[in-house]
């Protein structure tokens, strides 16, 4: 069935998903802040900032009008950096409001509020009435969007409280290179894409450290535990974390070279300034953000995230980073699990 869907924000992931959408068909409105933008892509079918040499599909619209990209969404998928999510949320609901339209909401986004510590569909439900939307469903999992362009086969997870809702979004974006699995634990989803990023951050320090895999292995599986840890104190299914969006997204983003957050880790490993390796990426890397956040939440919560904490230290108290490298290594001895 054909739907008219609005995917909100053209950088890499909102204009790489609003390709496939179009591409099964859907009848896509994507929304950029700019008009130029918007110009380009339904102009010459290119987003030269963000998908250099990707050519989206001719049939794909784009419009600098939140109005207009709404107006008949079925579907609204949220694609902003987490620190827009909540912005972009309230005008969207004004907009809903006056348009007397009741969508189905979904995102792609992988972070955490800083101040709040909310999880997306968290901000998303305050910004959004409930009797503005269906319900929300998060999609995340281990795809950069650099290899969906070239359609490699690629696998992520759609998680909703309500299955239903889950379903649709999985048979919106299913087809042969896009397999797309549903979950019924929207936090585990969230925190596993959330914190993810956070360990990838650390494991590209390591990397620039010039560390071996060894130790880049040790990071990822200790930071999946930290992950784990903080998503059951939250209400999270533990199984959740060794799926798609847990150890899949995990993987992905600590070893790939797509990932900025891997790419920012590896340049702050090499004695780069955090603040200006993170001003210089051109694209959001999320992890730093959140890294706060979950530092934050981890103290609130009493949750033990040595690695969460190092990484904190690295990014917000100038620590020497070989030296936190080698105080994690110090630690007293711990059972594993
Ligand atoms: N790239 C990827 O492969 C994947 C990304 N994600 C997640 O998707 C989310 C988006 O990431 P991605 O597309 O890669 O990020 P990019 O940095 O590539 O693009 C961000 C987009 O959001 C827009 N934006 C930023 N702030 C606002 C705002 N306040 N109002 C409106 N638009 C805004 C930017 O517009 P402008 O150009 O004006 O700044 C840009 O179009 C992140 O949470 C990321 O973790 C998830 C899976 C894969
Ligand atoms: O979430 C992603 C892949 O699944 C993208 O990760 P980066 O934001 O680190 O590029």
């Amino acid at each position: 069935m054909k739907n008219k869907i609005a995917v909100l924000g053209a950088g890499s992931w909102g204009s790489i998903l609003a390709s496939v959408l179009v591409q099964n068909g859907h009848d896509v409105s994507l929304w950029t802040r700019h008009t130029d933008q918007a110009n380009e892509i339904n102009q010459k079918h290119t987003n030269q900032r963000y998908l250099k040499n990707y050519q989206y599909p001719s049939n794909l619209k784009a419009t600098a009008d939140l109005k207009q990209a709404l107006t008949a969404a079925q579907i609204i998928l949220f694609s902003v950096p987490t620190p827009a999510i909540r912005d972009v949320a309230t005008q969207v609901a004004k907009i809903l409001q006056e348009q007397n339209n009741q969508p189905l909401i979904a995102h792609a986004s992988k972070g955490l509020e800083q101040n709040t510590h909310l999880r997306i569909s968290q901000i998303l439900e305050i910004a959004i009435p409930q009797s503005q939307c269906q319900a929300i469903v998060a999609l995340s999992g281990p795809s950069h969007a650099e290899e969906v362009a070239r359609q490699d086969p690629t696998l992520i997870t759609a998680a909703s409280t309500d299955l239903d809702a889950a379903k649709r979004i999985q048979d919106v974006f299913m087809n042969n290179y896009f397999r797309v699995y549903t979950n019924t634990d929207l936090i585990g989803v969230e925190i596993g894409a959330a914190l993810k990023n956070v360990i990838a951050l650390g494991v590209g320090a390591l990397h620039g450290l010039g560390y071996g895999d060894n130790a880049k292995a040790a990071l990822m599986t200790r930071g999946l535990a930290e992950i784990s840890r903080l998503g059951v104190a939250l209400g999270a299914n533990p199984l959740t974390f060794t799926g798609l969006s847990g150890v899949g997204d995990l993987i992905v983003t600590c070893t790939s070279v797509h990932s900025r957050n891997w790419r920012a880790g590896d340049q702050i490993g090499r004695g780069q300034n955090p603040a200006d390796v993170i001003a210089n990426m051109g694209m959001v890397v999320e992890g730093v953000k959140t890294c706060q956040s979950a530092y934050e939440l981890a103290q609130q919560e009493n949750i033990e995230m040595p690695i969460v904490e190092a990484t904190y230290d690295v990014l917000y108290n100038h620590a020497n980073i070989d030296k936190v490298a080698a105080d994690l290594m110090q630690r007293e001895g711990k059972a594993e699990l």
